[in-house]
């Protein structure tokens, strides 16, 4: 049988358990934001290729956090396994744990379908189903619940409203999404993610495919998000990581070589890969 642990709410303050470095290092009188969801001592298989070692680091509440890295540094892997991607596939294994207010969801006891409500992701490349841009968004929510139709509409128009798609499609509901531009399609997919109302989102190289004005769009995007939501973001964009997040994690061959407040990485890194990466001398 499959454990739903019961959703703890995720007040400033407690650093619940955690053993990284929080905001509480930024100033004296400021408190740390509590962690939502904390890997530890990760590792990570594809067949005999190990893609992370020993990788421990918080997703604090309320909060962005950036993974940067050079290419292959396990940035995505990362990501995969907080939402357990890994298991469809028979070769791929993690070993360590992953906890979400205390509750480790990589246990087998946890409900992979529960988990991926809880913890939505958005891919590189905007993938929107060949459906309407309704139905793209309510489709997780008719999986999961038995919705009226006024309150499945509802959830929707909350969804696209936060995802900021809202008033350009509200008037063309039933059209299809593939029919929309590809920042409108990262934004429909980011409102299908949305939907069932998860604690965390995860954001695969969200703006990769996307020109400067429509990622300018999809950061205000996420910074309004903060509010609501535990977000991570894995970006090759040093410019954006920088901008976005408020805590960042530098990544090298499958390790987490610094993890930081974001100001803190970039201005006074720790770990001299770090600061040859971030001054642009690799990657
Ligand atoms: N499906 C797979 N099968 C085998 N090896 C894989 C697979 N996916 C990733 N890898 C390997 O795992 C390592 C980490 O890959 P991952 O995609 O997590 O890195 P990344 O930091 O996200 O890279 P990039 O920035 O290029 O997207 C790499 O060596 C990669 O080749």
């Amino acid at each position: 049988m499959f454990l739903h642990p019961p959703l703890l709410p995720s007040a400033e303050g407690a650093v619940a358990g955690s053993t990284v470095p929080g905001r509480q290092q930024l100033g004296a009188f400021q408190v740390a934001p509590a962690v939502k969801l904390e890997a530890r001592h990760l590792n990570f298989f594809y067949g005999k290729q190990q893609a992370l070692t020993d990788v421990s680091v918080p997703l604090h509440a309320n909060r962005v956090t950036a993974f940067i890295g050079p290419s292959g540094c396990g940035k995505s892997t990362l990501l995969r396994v907080f939402n357990r991607m890994y298991e469809l596939y028979p070769d791929q294994r993690v070993e360590g744990e992953a906890r979400m207010d205390g509750v480790d969801i990589l246990s087998r006891a946890v409900d992979p379908a529960w988990l991926r409500g809880r913890i939505g992701m958005v891919f590189q490349k905007p993938t929107p189903f060949p459906m309407s841009i309704f139905d793209n968004v309510a489709i997780g929510l008719r999986l999961a619940e038995d919705f009226s139709p006024r309150d499945l509409a509802l959830r929707v128009e909350d969804a696209l409203r936060q995802a900021a798609l809202w008033d350009e499609v509200k008037d063309i509901l039933k059209q299809s999404g593939l029919s929309l531009s590809g920042g409108q399609q990262q934004r429909l997919c980011i409102a299908r993610a949305i939907a069932p109302r998860p604690d965390v989102i995860l954001l695969d190289e969200p703006c990769s495919a996307l020109d400067p004005i429509t990622t300018a769009r999809i950061e205000e995007t996420i910074e309004e998000l903060k509010a609501h939501y535990t977000l991570a973001i894995v970006t090759h964009n040093l410019q954006q990581a920088a901008r976005v997040s408020d805590f960042t994690g530098f990544m090298y061959l499958g390790m987490l070589a610094e993890f930081s407040p974001t100001s803190d990485l970039f201005t006074r890194p720790k770990d001299p890969r770090t600061q040859a990466y971030v001054t642009g001398r690799f990657g």
